[in-house]
């Protein structure tokens, strides 16, 4: 369980650089659910995403992720090893000189055998859609920024924690490379019980993996609920930055011309239903 406390951030108190990045944030995930956060660019979702290994830490109120306050010293190896941070641009923290060592970093760390080691490096390498027996011998600088990206990410899924915390970890791949990721994650989330906490620009991941959403606007929350009940309201989404996710779109829009269709159909197959119910004879 995470619970984040009045939680205010400034960047650099004090100084003519200050910023609020976030305002009075208050919010609770619960253990096993997949939260994903969204906003506009600035909004401050990367800046609430470090709180939750302690990374940043609050300028007021608190973050407690199982119990454990992210401000007590005592506890930052078990809160790092609870919560995987996975950043928005992971492929410029690799610095092994191949793919196995770089993914096998974190569970050699925490002093498993050998064959545990490889039996995580190997199924963190495959959910990120990369051939075990392909990459491990390669330098990561000689992988394309997309794999490299895979390659850091693979790196946090490695040491399986309880928490995943994941910036945007889909931008950059190719359609497939997104889906076969977030189907990987979702399935991991199921399976393990895993609480994932997912940053994304994109509506269509969001509606379709999320049991929930966060939406910042300018460091403050400003909606909170299941992807049907926000994209259910698009009254000031846009406003806010963001889409519909196409489903709901195409409804919005139909309604928007007059027909009385529900508009928080988050998939093609709920929308095509819905259109049928007020077409003539309702095939
Ligand atoms: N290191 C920093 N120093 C000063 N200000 C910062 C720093 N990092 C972020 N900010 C500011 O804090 C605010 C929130 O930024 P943050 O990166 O958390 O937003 P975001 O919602 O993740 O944006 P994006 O979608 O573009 O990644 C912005 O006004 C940003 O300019």
């Amino acid at each position: 369980m995470i619970t984040v406390n009045n939680l205010t951030h400034i960047y650099a108190p004090g100084t003519p650089l200050e910023t609020i990045s976030l305002r009075n944030i208050n919010l609770q995930i619960s253990r096993g659910e997949f939260v994903a956060l969204a906003g506009p660019t600035g909004s401050g979702k990367s800046t609430l995403a470090q709180h939750f290994n302690g990374l940043l830490l609050p300028s007021a109120g608190c973050v407690l992720v199982n119990g454990m306050d992210t401000r007590d010293k005592k506890k930052r190896r078990e809160l790092w090893r609870t919560v995987g941070l996975v950043f928005q641009y992971p492929e410029q923290q690799l610095f092994e000189e191949n793919v196995f060592a770089e993914v096998a970093f974190g569970p050699r760390n925490m002093g498993l055998d050998r064959r545990e080691v490889e039996r995580r490096v190997r199924r963190a390498l495959e959910m990120t859609g990369l051939e075990y027996d392909t990459v491990k011998s390669m330098s990561p600088f000689m992988l394309s920024g997309g794999q490299q990206r895979r390659v850091a990410l693979a790196g946090i899924l490695a040491v399986e924690p309880p928490v995943l915390v994941l910036d945007e970890p889909a931008a950059g791949l190719d359609p497939a490379g997104r889906r076969h990721l977030l189907e990987q994650i979702k399935a991991w989330q199921l399976s393990r019980g895993t609480t994932v906490i997912l940053i994304t620009h994109n509506m269509e991941d969001a509606a379709r993996y999320a049991d929930r959403m966060v939406v910042l606007l300018k460091g403050e929350k400003w909606r909170e609920g299941t992807p049907r009940q926000i994209f259910g309201q698009p009254e000031g989404l846009h406003e806010a930055g963001l889409d519909l996710p196409l489903p709901a779109g195409v409804m919005f829009g139909l309604k928007e011309k007059g027909l009385a269709v529900r508009c928080d159909t988050l998939t093609l197959d709920e929308a095509e239903q819905e259109i049928k119910t007020v077409l003539p004879g309702g095939k």
